[in-house]
């Protein structure tokens, strides 16, 4: 069997002409959509990131503001920056990118960022909102992965879901976005005892675990659904997933790339809600 490649970037590409248009009548009313990104330090991952929202945010016409601070920063000066952020009445979404240094408690930066603001969706009143199924700024990875699997068609009610990590970014916002459409749910880290008997029995398997092509075919059934969340450098320097994507895709049924599969639609998925942020100036006026 052939396994069906997710096109992460060509479903991306569709969405931001919808969202382009969304911008424009933002920008004839006046408002003028803008992101703020606080990266500290030099994260390898959070380097990709940075450069293709910039890229992104300008095709759509979504105004940035990049704030770089060096990795020693105090968390008292962070902190002041994100209240000036809060306090910025042109600023509609505010991201801060992870992970963090030492020195600074996520948490702490994470509930300073106000909920209306919090483009990421990684504030306790937004995740409470995710978990109890309401309306509010959700995190953009697992909001982009439902996405992927609504443009194709993919089954979710009643399917064994495994998810692999249980990050605040990724692997815990996941399981609620999929307990809301009704799979069977089962989060899994590196503490989970025979993780490939539980993988073996899934459905659909979400892997977040930060381990360059970790996972292989052994872990997974024949008509297998497989998400790639990771990014990660390999020996070469070359971008590759958590999936060894080669021994995967002689087995399974569906499977995202990496590049081209969930990276882009995090990025196009920020960009809308940066977009829902600022429309709601329009409606709190
Ligand atoms: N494409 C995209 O848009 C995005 C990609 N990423 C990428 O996804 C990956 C994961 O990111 P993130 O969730 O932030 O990572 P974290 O490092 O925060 O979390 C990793 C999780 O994986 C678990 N884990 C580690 N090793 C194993 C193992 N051998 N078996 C089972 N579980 C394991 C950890 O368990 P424990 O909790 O017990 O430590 C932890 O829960 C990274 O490569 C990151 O760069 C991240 C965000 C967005
Ligand atoms: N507060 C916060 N929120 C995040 O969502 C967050 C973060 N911090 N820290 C870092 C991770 C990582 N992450 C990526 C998103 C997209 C690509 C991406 O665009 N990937 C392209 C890469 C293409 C290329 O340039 O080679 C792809 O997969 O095709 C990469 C990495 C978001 N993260
Ligand atoms: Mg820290």
């Amino acid at each position: 069997m052939n396994v069906n490649l997710i096109d992460g970037k060509k479903v991306s590409k569709e969405l931001q002409i919808k969202l382009k248009k969304r911008v424009s009548s933002l920008r004839q009313k006046g408002i003028l959509p803008k992101l703020a990104v606080i990266l500290v330090g030099n994260n390898a991952a959070s380097k990709v990131y940075v450069r293709n929202k910039q890229i992104t945010a300008e095709k759509l016409g979504i105004e940035t503001l990049n704030i770089n601070f060096d990795k020693n920063i105090s968390e008292n000066e962070l902190i002041k920056k994100i209240d000036e952020l809060n306090n910025d009445a042109t600023v509609d979404g505010i991201l801060v990118q992870l992970p963090l240094p030492k020195q600074i408690d996520e948490s702490k930066v994470t509930q300073r960022i106000l909920p209306n603001k919090d483009v990421d969706g990684f504030h306790p009143v937004n995740m409470g909102k995710l978990f109890t199924n309401e309306i509010g700024p959700q995190p953009c990875t697992p909001r982009g992965i439902m996405e992927l699997l609504k443009y194709y068609n993919l089954e979710i009610s009643g399917k064994n879901v495994v998810i692999i990590g249980r990050s605040n970014i990724v692997g815990r916002p996941m399981a609620a976005f999929m307990l809301n459409e009704d799979a069977t749910v089962t989060i899994t880290h590196s503490k989970t005892k025979n993780l490939k008997k539980i993988t073996r029995q899934a459905d659909i398997v979400i892997v977040a675990i930060g381990k360059a092509e970790f996972i292989d075919a052994t872990y997974l059934k024949d008509d297998a659904i497989v998400i790639d969340v990771g990014m990660n450098r390999n020996k070469a320097g070359k971008l590759v997933g958590d999936v060894n994507q080669t021994s995967v895709s002689k087995k399974v049924k569906y499977l995202t790339p990496v590049p081209g599969g969930v990276g882009p639609m995090t990025i196009t998925m920020l960009m809308q809600q940066t977009i829902e942020l600022a429309e709601k100036r329009i409606n709190n006026e």
